[in-house]
């Protein structure tokens, strides 16, 4: 377990739950905690109790159901109002009956905010803190105080947001946290004032960063390098407008950059894992991209770094993969070489014994066929059945003799479509028709049908996805559509892409790859 000397500390069910489209409920913010928990952050803040019910029974059912083994449950609120007593004010005491072992009050240190915004004085306002941190020590919570706008309010009146600091130090905060809430702030920037801070005050600093330069995980480091040693994060960056600081990436720079061991031991592989999870509860696609966890973190396109990642991995990848709980993926396009591909069939289990003419020939096809609209980087079923065919063992479980389908519109508004297949299955001509809400799941039906009667399997096998996307717009109604299918039977779904004028001829090609690629997973023999 991480000493106390450094906090990491996660906002995502309260900051992270501003973020424009997430709605949370109770029973997902405490299955999001539990994730938090596991991935070993110290601090978890859950919401604003007493500002709306949802919050509250977060923190009610929390103290019942979450069994937390590092992290400590925050409660946030803001300071009392001008001319109360803390001990008095309703928010407060809905802070203390959170039952939370440690509060975080978010407060103004920019005058003009005070004046303007809470319409008190400067004074005051430092009553309202040095009372209500006070108040909240008193009742035995740990309690750390969020500066709003302290980036802007130090460059307007450093003396006033100076004072801020002390006095919530001077009542015995734990950390005192500079906020960059407008998020506009830059490393440099960032780094100087914590410097200054620190030393005119002494005062355990932290930072809060919002995204909206996208440099919140570069001021957060920032402020670790000048001293801060509490640093705030969202799973994913979510957060207000743009975001938050990413704690998958300040987290895993910190671990794996700095050295410096902010999780429990091992936790760190757990990263992609906990990310996916909180995109899934968050209802967010994850986001490929995302440094250190997304799936397209560790994929390699260009052709060129494959060929010097084939020699050494590091050569191309600024830390290990396995470190974050990721991994690295080839992908192969027409920006291909002949080390992408066999980077790429080593991946796939497929043994191209080091023949350079096979390879050669399937970079040549892939190059050709991406010309004319395919795109194997998603659909590596596809790439497979091409790599056996240029290996000469891509099973053949059928072949289509022709087919046909119809859609049928009829004066009621209702439309069915029907599908008639001709195949050869093991020596045998099949013929079988099906009917389907849709040209493709009526040729699909039929396919089926006239499959499954040797090939049993194949019903364990389901359409998950189907993608449609048009490649040359101009083309209007008679343009060219890659289709990309993806197919699950339990164990992993696969995908694979067909390429045509005619939408369902595409879906034909998409089709017959994906079954064919099912059966062999099924471990049926080439007939
Ligand atoms: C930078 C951040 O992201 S901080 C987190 C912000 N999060 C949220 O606002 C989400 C939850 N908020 C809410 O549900 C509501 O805003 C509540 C329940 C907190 C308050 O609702 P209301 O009482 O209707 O007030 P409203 O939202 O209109 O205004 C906020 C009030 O808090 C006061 N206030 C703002 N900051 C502080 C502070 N640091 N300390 C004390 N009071 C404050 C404002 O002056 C204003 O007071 P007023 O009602 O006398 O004008
Ligand atoms: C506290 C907070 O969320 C901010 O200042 O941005």
């Amino acid at each position: 377990m991480p000493d106390d000397s450094f906090h990491v500390f996660d906002t995502t069910l309260r900051d992270g739950a501003q973020r424009e489209g997430v709605t949370l409920t109770v029973a997902d913010k405490l299955a999001i905690a539990g994730l938090l928990d596991e991935f070993g952050v110290g601090f978890i803040e859950g919401g604003w109790p007493g500002a709306n019910p949802k919050d509250t029974e977060f923190f009610q059912r929390a103290s019942q159901e979450l069994d937390l083994e590092h992290a400590q449950l925050t409660a946030f609120g803001a300071t009392r109002r001008p001319g109360a007593r803390a001990a008095d004010d309703p928010q407060v005491a809905a802070l203390r009956e959170s039952g939370a072992p440690v509060v975080t009050l978010v407060a103004k240190s920019d005058i003009r905010h005070v004046e303007r915004a809470l319409r008190t004085t400067g004074e005051e306002n430092l009553a309202m803190i040095a009372d209500t941190v006070a108040h909240l020590k008193e009742c035995g919570r740990r309690v750390f105080l969020d500066c709003e706008h302290f980036f802007d309010g130090y460059r307007y009146d450093p003396g006033y947001a100076l004072d801020v600091v002390r006095a919530a130090g001077a009542a015995g905060a734990d950390a005192v946290v500079l906020c960059d809430t407008n998020g506009g702030m830059l490393p440099p920037g960032v780094g100087r004032t914590v410097a200054e801070v620190l030393e005119a005050t002494g005062v355990r600093l932290g930072v809060h960063a919002q995204d909206d330069t996208g440099c919140a995980v570069a001021n957060t480091l920032a402020a670790v390098d000048a001293g801060a040693t509490h640093v705030q994060c969202t799973a994913n960056g979510y957060g207000e407008r743009v975001g938050n600081a990413n704690l998958f990436s300040v987290v895993a720079a910190l671990e794996l950059k700095y050295g410096r061991r902010v999780l429990p031991r091992g936790r760190l592989a757990e990263a992609s894992r906990v990310s996916a999870a909180i995109a899934e509860l968050v209802n967010i696609a994850p986001a490929t991209h995302q440094p250190y966890v997304g799936v397209s973190a560790f994929a390699h396109k260009a052709g060129l770094h494959a060929s010097a990642i084939k020699v050494d991995p590091d050569l191309y990848q600024h830390t290990d993969p396995a470190l974050v709980g990721n991994g690295m993926r080839m992908l192969v396009s027409d920006m291909a070489g002949r080390a992408s591909v066999e980077l790429k069939a080593e991946e796939l289990g497929v043994d191209l014994g080091g023949d350079r003419a096979l390879v050669g020939r399937v970079v040549d096809r892939v190059k050709e066929m991406e010309q004319a609209g395919y795109s194997f980087e998603a659909a590596d079923a596809s790439l497979e059945l091409l790599l056996r065919e240029e290996r000469g063992d891509r099973p053949r479980y059928f072949t289509a003799e022709s087919w046909r389908a119809i859609t049928e519109r009829r004066a009621d508004g209702a439309s069915v479509s029907e599908a008639t297949v001709k195949l050869h299955v093991k020596g045998e001509r099949v013929i079988t028709t099906a009917e389907g809400n849709g040209p493709v799941n009526a040729l699909d039906r039929a396919l089926r049908s006239a499959v499954e009667g040797v090939y049993t399997a194949l019903g364990g096998i389901q359409l998950a996805d189907y993608k449609v996307r048009i490649l040359d717009g101009g083309g209007g109604t008679g343009a060219v559509t890659r289709i990309l299918i993806t197919f699950g039977d339990g164990r992993g779904e696969w995908t694979t892409v067909g390429v045509g004028e005619n939408v369902i001829d595409a879906s034909w090609t998409a089709l017959e790859q994906a079954i064919t690629y099912g059966l062999m997973r099924q471990g049926y023999p080439a007939p």
